[in-house]
């Protein structure tokens, strides 16, 4: 209603302080106020509004008469009106506005609150599973803690039993020395009064002794002269009339000649017949291992004879051999091959198994591994021998003999036979550039004579870990080259567990040995080992397994732990460390040990080089 206070538009709505309890009505007092400027001080400002001005109500009658006057007077009415009922409309849309908000408010409140319970519960449900986790935690423990108890009574009790069986056998013991020692006492004695006693029996008859050895002295020498005297009379008699027959000397001479001629031939006959048979059934020193019948071995040790025959049809052709497996399917596939060749009645191929020490060249040929390598003639159908290099050398000039007669005793085979010689490079070195004696030289002139043509009887396999070393003759003679080499990863981890098996579990299972194993998870122990082994060779890890069992040995309680292997593996790897800075620099651009010369390398687990 401000433009019934003859207010202007533009005029500003003045600022009144809050009136008493009626000030809300419309036209009050104080509408035609002026405002009061900001800076005046409120003492003043209130006292006039109390004082009364006319003039305003002056001005709205004069405005009511206008208003009658105006022909619009009922349209500003009716606006009037509208404005109000708008006013109104929008003060109770913002009371319902007011009133959402506050259901919102409830909402939100209620949700809040279900939060806060959810939460609640979630942490009733945490605490309550902690708690049963450490419950069970507890029983674990206790359970723990009551099998140690027990464990350790049952090995004080151990240890009681075995003092007091000690206890027992060391009085047993003292009881029998002591009875011993009276027994002995007593011999002695025994011995003593007879030995004077019967000093006494011959000091007495001392003069009785002598006249009996002097009587029987007088016979002897009697009878001896006696007989010497008959003999020369025979002797004279018969030479004389032998000698007066000029035939009967004549026929002695030829019998004598006769029987000295059959003596010689016999010996010549039976030595030929005895190298003829040694050569069919007798094996060369040379060969150290062969897979053939002999009938002398099987004389002097039938029983073992036959034992290795047993085990050898039952075992497992590569257990305690671990190859990597691109490795071992190509031994298998040259087996194959060797056994078509065979029964083609082709020519057989010779072979090298080279590669760095330690791999498991010789195992898979030699002794503990005797298996492998005869599943390996086995499925090819073959003999096998197993010769070593080493042992040429020393032979000196025999050498030449023993090379022919284990070839000579090779070609007698019906089978065939796979001829394995392990350090090859021993005896088969270059004839140009190294200086090898006359000897070894002509020994290996005779291996190059024995093997100059390809052979339907004799397949050769060579190993060696310097082929390099070769007379180039013997390069010459090989057909296929196999590399053994430094174990991959998982073949590390094969060989760790392996050789924990070997050296550790195994004793520590007999019982008979003092040896025990703490608790850990070996399967994640051999990981990581194998994982930190890299460049390490196959005999390097096997060595480690000795190396445990040893810790535990030295150990005071005989208890191996997670703390003594793993000391025990870093030792291994700082001692390969160690010898690859030994290796000359020669030797490194050689590559002997190529795989060796970065002993952190990554593992090669790779196939070997397919051919020469
Ligand atoms: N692949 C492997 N699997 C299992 N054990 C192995 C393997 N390689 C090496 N070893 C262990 O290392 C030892 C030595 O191996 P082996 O004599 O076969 O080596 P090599 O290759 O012939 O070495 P060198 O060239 O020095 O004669 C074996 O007796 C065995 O304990």
């Amino acid at each position: 209603m401000s433009w019934l206070f003859g207010m202007n538009k533009k005029q500003e709505v003045p600022m009144f302080p809050s009136p008493p309890s009626d000030g809300g009505q419309d036209g009050g007092g104080q509408g035609g106020q002026p405002a009061e400027p900001a800076g005046r001080p409120p003492a003043s400002t209130s006292m006039e509004a109390y004082r009364f001005d006319s003039s305003a109500l002056e001005r709205a009658a004069q405005a009511a008469k206008d208003l009658e006057k105006s022909a619009n007077a009922h349209e500003i009415l009716a606006v009037t009106k509208q404005q109000e009922q708008t006013r109104q409309l929008e003060q109770q849309s913002r009371i319902k506005e007011y009133e959402a908000h506050i259901e919102q408010a409830k909402v939100e409140q209620m949700r809040a609150q279900g939060e806060e319970r959810r939460k609640l519960l979630a942490e009733e449900t945490k605490q309550h599973q902690q708690r049963a986790q450490y419950q069970d935690q507890l029983a674990r423990k206790r359970s723990e803690d009551q099998l140690l108890q027990q464990h350790r009574m049952n090995e004080e009790n151990l240890r009681k039993q075995e003092e007091s069986v000690a206890k027992q056998e060391a009085l047993r013991k003292s009881t029998l020395e002591y009875e011993m020692e009276l027994r002995h006492k007593s011999d002695m004695k025994k011995i003593e009064a007879e030995m004077t006693a019967r000093a006494k029996m011959d000091r007495e008859n001392q003069d009785l002794t002598l006249e009996q050895i002097r009587v029987k002295a007088a016979e002897k020498r009697d009878t001896v002269l006696n007989s010497i005297k008959t003999a020369g009379a025979v002797l004279g008699e018969g030479m004389s009339a032998f000698l007066s027959d000029w035939d009967k000397v004549a026929a002695a001479a030829g019998g004598v000649s006769l029987l000295a001629l059959g003596v010689y031939t016999a010996r010549g006959g039976v030595s030929v017949t005895a190298r003829y048979i040694e050569n069919r059934l007798g094996k060369p020193s040379l060969v150290r291992e062969t897979s053939r019948f002999s009938l002398f071995d099987a004389l002097r040790h039938p029983w073992a004879t036959v034992r290795s025959r047993l085990q050898k049809s039952e075992a497992d052709a590569l257990s305690g051999v671990v190859l990597e497996p691109g490795l071992e399917a190509r031994l298998r596939d040259i087996a194959i091959t060797t056994k078509n060749t065979k029964r083609n009645k082709g020519m057989y191929r010779n072979l090298l198994f080279h590669g760095p020490p330690g791999t498991g060249k010789t195992l898979f040929a030699k002794a503990s591994t005797r298996r492998a390598w005869t599943k390996l003639a086995k499925a090819s159908g073959m003999d096998y021998a197993i010769l070593t290099g080493g042992d040429v050398a020393p032979m000196g000039r025999d050498g030449v003999t023993a090379i022919h007669k284990v070839f000579d005793w090779a070609n007698t085979s019906r089978k065939g036979l796979i001829m394995f010689v392990d350090e090859a490079d021993a005896f088969l070195r270059k004839r140009s550039s190294e200086h090898i004696s006359e000897d070894l030289r002509a020994s290996l002139n005779a291996f190059l004579y024995r093997t100059g043509e390809q052979s339907d009887r004799l397949m050769l396999v060579l190993a060696s870990n310097t082929p390099e070393q070769f007379d180039w003759a013997i390069n010459d003679r090989l057909d296929e080259m196999v590399e053994f080499a430094l174990p991959g990863l998982q073949e590390r981890e094969r060989l760790a567990r392996l050789y924990f098996q070997k050296f550790v579990l195994e004793p520590a299972t007999q019982g008979a040995k003092r040896l025990k194993v703490d608790k850990f998870d070996y399967g994640n122990v051999a990981s990581r080992i194998a994982l930190m082994t890299a460049g390490l060779s196959g005999r390097e890890i096997a060595k480690l397994g000795v190396a445990w069992q040893a810790a535990a040995y030295a150990s005071e309680d005989g208890v191996l732990t997670e703390k003594m292997v793993m000391d025990r593996v870093e030792d291994a790897i700082r001692q390969n460390r160690k010898k690859m800075e030994w290796l000359s620099e020669e030797e490194r651009r050689e590559g002997k040990s190529g795989v060796h010369s970065d002993s952190t390398a990554a593992p090669q687990s790779s196939p070997a080089p397919a051919s020469v």
